[in-house]
């Protein structure tokens, strides 16, 4: 996992080492890392023309990065060209790139020259970004690399200005910065290295923690269980799905495929009537679930819960339920029960806040989530909840005692203690509708699967095992959104087709 830091951690940390190593030494240190990249993109591109490395420079010390950068490249015998975008730029490191051979122009004098570039380094603002005057455009199709930060990009918020320089690449130093994975922040990074300049940061606790591939796998090797891998179908994993109305009968089916091109063991569905034929023929592999079932294999489990058989392991609510009918005692059953359970959509309409046994996921969008701090007595508007999310999801778990997914652009995962994860930079074409229906397919898949869940021979799931399981489920579907973006349009359909491939991608 990959800690997530404030800009005002990372200035702390910044100062101690400046003083400890000197500004130019780190600055220098962050010039290699990034004039290496610049290298390996200039070999990506597989150009028959001359390298020719533009870089605009600001007046701090992201344009002093840029500069040094570039000084590197010269001695590596690429040619290049510093744009100076302000007055004043970092003199020692100007004087630097000069020795090193190179050319510094004013921006207006050289604009002409960024249509030439095999490459531009963005290296006008970084840390010390504030929204303000607009920055210099580069001609489209030409590639990017920023320094630190794309400038235009808030480091701390990840609010982005109209002018904003959206990279193909970013290399930000010392440590992840939070505004790089928030609101616009995935939009304009491009692909996020992270460049280690050995900084101490044992005395800060990171705001959060990014769940990236390597991190999915790993959490997910941690908690698989040989022991418990299923023998039979109903150890592997017996999913109860109580979702659908007549008025979306779209969003059941879509979850129960869904958590059925996973591998799940057996589908319960508890569906109105009216759309139960339609289920049979969609989603054959599903058996109906009434309400006389679903209390009879509550009281199963609850007897049960200690040995090998609870007749339903986990449950997903939600999904196309008519939010206009109250829950029926069945589902009121289901939430005092303590298998866990994801719940969405219109299950978030009659989900109790407060003390529960049950250990849950909810998996609120922004509006959802407003909603369901607005039932526990918190109202926010739309404003304060971009500009500060975890702290309000973190707000909703408490008041649910729940693991709360908020989802989006960047998904937040907080538990009922506060701990928070992250995932980013997944697809933007997951904004289809349906798509969070498969995420809550995929998500109660793993919940039912005990060998993930450890929920064998034990009583409940505690909630850091919940939040990881959570997060590993949101990665998987920005994961699955991304490949099945890679060869078409996306929709939820399509979505689902590729889940049996990406599943065991992930070694399911
Ligand atoms: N944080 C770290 O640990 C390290 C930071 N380094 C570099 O130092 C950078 C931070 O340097 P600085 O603090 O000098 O900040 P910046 O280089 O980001 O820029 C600050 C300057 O830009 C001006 N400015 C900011 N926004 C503007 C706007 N919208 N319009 C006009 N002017 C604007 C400010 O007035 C100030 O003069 C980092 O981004 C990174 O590139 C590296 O050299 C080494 C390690
Ligand atoms: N711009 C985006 N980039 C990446 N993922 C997104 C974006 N917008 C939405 N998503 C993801 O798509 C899913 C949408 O879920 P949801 O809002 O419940 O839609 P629906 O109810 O239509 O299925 C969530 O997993 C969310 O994180």
């Amino acid at each position: 996992m990959i800690p997530v830091y404030s800009v005002a951690q990372i200035r702390a940390v910044e100062a101690q080492e400046k003083s400890k190593r000197g500004e130019t030494s780190l600055m220098k240190q962050a010039a290699a890392h990034l004039a290496s990249t610049a290298v390996a993109m200039l070999a990506e591109g597989h150009s028959t023309e001359p390298a020719f490395v533009v870089a605009l420079i600001g007046p701090g010390n992201n344009g002093g990065d840029g500069l040094y950068a570039l000084a590197e490249l010269q001695q590596q015998k690429i040619s290049t060209l510093a744009l100076q975008c302000h007055e004043q730029i970092n003199a020692e490191a100007a004087a630097a790139y000069q020795a090193a051979g190179g050319t510094i122009l004013d921006l207006s004098d050289g604009d002409g020259e960024l249509a030439n570039a095999s490459l531009v380094i963005d290296a006008i603002y970084g840390l010390g970004y504030r929204a303000g005057s607009d920055v210099p455009s580069v001609p489209a199709g030409v590639r990017v690399l920023a320094c630190d930060v794309p400038s235009g990009l808030d480091p701390e918020t990840g609010v982005a200005q109209d002018s904003v320089l959206r990279a193909e690449r970013t290399v930000t130093f010392g440590a992840m910065k939070a505004g790089l994975l928030s609101v616009d922040g995935p939009l304009v990074t491009g692909e996020i290295t992270v460049a280690d300049l050995e900084f101490d940061f044992s005395s800060v606790q990171p705001g959060t923690q990014l769940v990236d591939e390597q991190a999915a796998r790993e959490l997910l090797d941690q908690h698989r269980s040989w022991r418990d891998a299923g023998r039979h179908k109903y150890q592997r994993g017996v999913l109860g799905l109580i979702a659908g109305s007549d008025l979306y009968p779209g969003a059941a089916q879509l979850t129960a495929k869904a958590a059925v091109a996973c591998g799940v063991g057996l589908l319960r569905t508890h569906v109105p009537d009216s759309i139960q034929p339609l289920m049979a023929v969609s989603v054959p592999e599903s058996v109906p679930l009434d309400d006389e079932q679903i209390k009879e294999a509550l009281s199963f489990s609850r007897r049960q819960i200690h040995g090998k058989s609870a007749k339903i392991k986990a449950w997903a609510i939600g999904p196309g339920l008519d939010g206009r009918t109250p829950p029926t005692g069945a589902i009121a059953d289901v939430f005092a029960s303590p298998q866990p359970a994801v719940i969405d959509a219109s299950g978030l309409d009659v989900v109790p806040a407060g003390p529960s046994e049950q250990p849950r996921v909810l998996t609120p969008h922004a509006k959802e989530l407003r909603m369901l701090l607005g039932r526990a007595g918190v109202k926010i508007t739309p404003d304060e909840l971009s500009q500060d999310p975890i702290r309000w999801t973190r707000w909703a778990a408490l008041a649910y005692n729940a693991v709360v997914l908020l989802k989006g652009p960047t998904s937040y995962i907080v538990a009922p203690n506060g701990d928070s994860l992250m995932v980013s930079h997944s697809a933007p074409e997951l904004a289809t509708a349906g798509s969070g229906d498969v995420l809550t397919g995929i998500l109660g898949y793993m919940l039912s699967d005990s060998s993930l869940t450890g929920t064998e021979g034990l009583r409940t799931v505690p909630n850091r095992r919940m939040m990881e399981l959570t997060a590993c489920a949101a990665y998987i579907h920005g994961h699955l959104g991304r490949v099945t973006a890679a060869d078409g349009t996306v929709n939820a359909s399509r979505l689902i087709d590729n889940l049996p491939k990406v599943m065991k991608q992930f070694g399911f």
